[in-house]
């Protein structure tokens, strides 16, 4: 038997996180035959409903679940974590963008990115869920200074499961038969999903639909997604933002099989992105890592769309220059 991994999911009581606990606990995450510890960290005011949770896990006799970890203190939440999922924010309403969350949700990531700073692994892996996604991962980065700053990553992976999902229907293929695609920049609706270098069945992508679609229906639709789950369901969604999750980090611990996924990670000056924002790329994990995806031919109307998710993506660190 392996010894147990310690995931810490920040927000455990949302509806995020109570839909992503199970499926860490059942090896969906990490794998079939890998023991996990839940760090479950939540705000005083939600430490009944994450009491619950936990009963709620116990109830379920995971043969993985070696321990439950309960706690409104965050120095105890990361404690020597190796994988923290930091969900626990404010979800936008109707009619709201999600840069506009960052001033609430700005001041959350501060104080737990110098938390994983003192207390985590030295080789923790980090995801930022709640939104907005890539300039609170930033934040964190950068109160974690003792930290690896690559670990520190934002989730793209809705928006790329998303995106396979409107092609696969559209082409009448299945998303596992899409390979090649790739979501750029913010998680919000500057982001650019490209099927420049997406195949379905072996055929490139941009032969098989149409360039209006891709360009005033897919796009969009893409762009617009949880605007649409917030508007049908009246809350923003949760099982699809939980799976994403698990996909991204499950892919980062295991690898992904040569494919590309979209992780927003640290720009490094890849395909013009100076460093300083969490942006998204496509990226093959490997060996409990990720590499961009190098040496792809960008072409104007790209080029374009990755400049401005960038700008945005510069102006949302601005607005936080203090936190940072
Ligand atoms: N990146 C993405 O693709 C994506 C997808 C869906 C949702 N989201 C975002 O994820 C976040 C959570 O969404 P949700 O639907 O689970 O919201 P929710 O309101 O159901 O749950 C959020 C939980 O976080 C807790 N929390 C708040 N501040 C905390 C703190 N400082 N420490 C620990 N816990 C804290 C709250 O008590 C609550 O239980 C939102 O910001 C939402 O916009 C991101
Ligand atoms: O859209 C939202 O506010 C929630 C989340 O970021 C999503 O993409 O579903």
């Amino acid at each position: 038997m392996k010894e147990p991994l310690r995931v810490t999911i920040t927000g455990a009581a949302g509806q995020i996180g109570y839909a992503m606990a199970f499926r860490i606990a059942a090896g969906d995450m990490l794998g079939k035959d890998q023991p996990v510890i839940l760090q479950l960290l939540e705000i005083p005011p939600a430490m009944d409903a994450l009491e619950g949770v936990a009963m709620e896990l116990d109830d379920c006799a995971f043969p993985l679940l070696a321990d439950i970890v309960t706690t409104d203190d965050p120095s105890v939440g990361f404690k020597d974590t190796d994988f923290a999922l930091l969900v626990g924010a404010k979800p936008r309403g109707p009619g709201m963008e999600r840069k506009d969350l960052l001033k609430e949700n700005g001041k959350i990531f501060g104080p737990q990115g110098k938390a994983l700073n003192d207390h985590a692994s030295r080789d923790v892996k980090v995801l930022v869920v709640g939104n907005p996604a890539n300039t609170n991962a930033l934040i964190a980065q950068a109160n974690a200074p003792d930290l690896n700053p690559r670990n520190f990553t934002a989730m793209t992976r809705l928006d790329h499961n998303r995106a396979l999902g409107q092609l696969a229907n559209k082409t009448g293929s299945h998303n596992s038969h899409i390979k090649g695609m790739i979501i750029w920049g913010n998680h919000s609706a500057t982001q650019y999903p490209d099927i420049s270098q997406c195949t379905v069945d072996g055929k490139a992508a941009a032969e098989l639909v149409d360039d209006d679609w891709y360009k005033d229906s897919f796009i969009p639709t893409v762009q617009q997604r949880g605007a649409a789950i917030i508007k049908a369901r009246g809350a923003s969604s949760a099982a699809s933002a939980a799976s994403a999750a698990i996909d991204h980090m499950h892919d980062w611990h295991l690898g992904s099989n040569g494919e590309w996924v979209s992780m927003a990670v640290p720009a490094d000056g890849s395909y013009g992105i100076k460093e300083g924002v969490i942006y998204s790329f496509p990226v093959i994990c490997k060996g409990a890592d990720y590499e961009i995806v190098q040496g792809l031919e960008i072409n104007d109307f790209s080029r374009e769309r990755m400049t401005a998710t960038d700008e945005e993506l510069r102006e949302e660190r601005e607005g936080v220059k203090e936190l940072l």
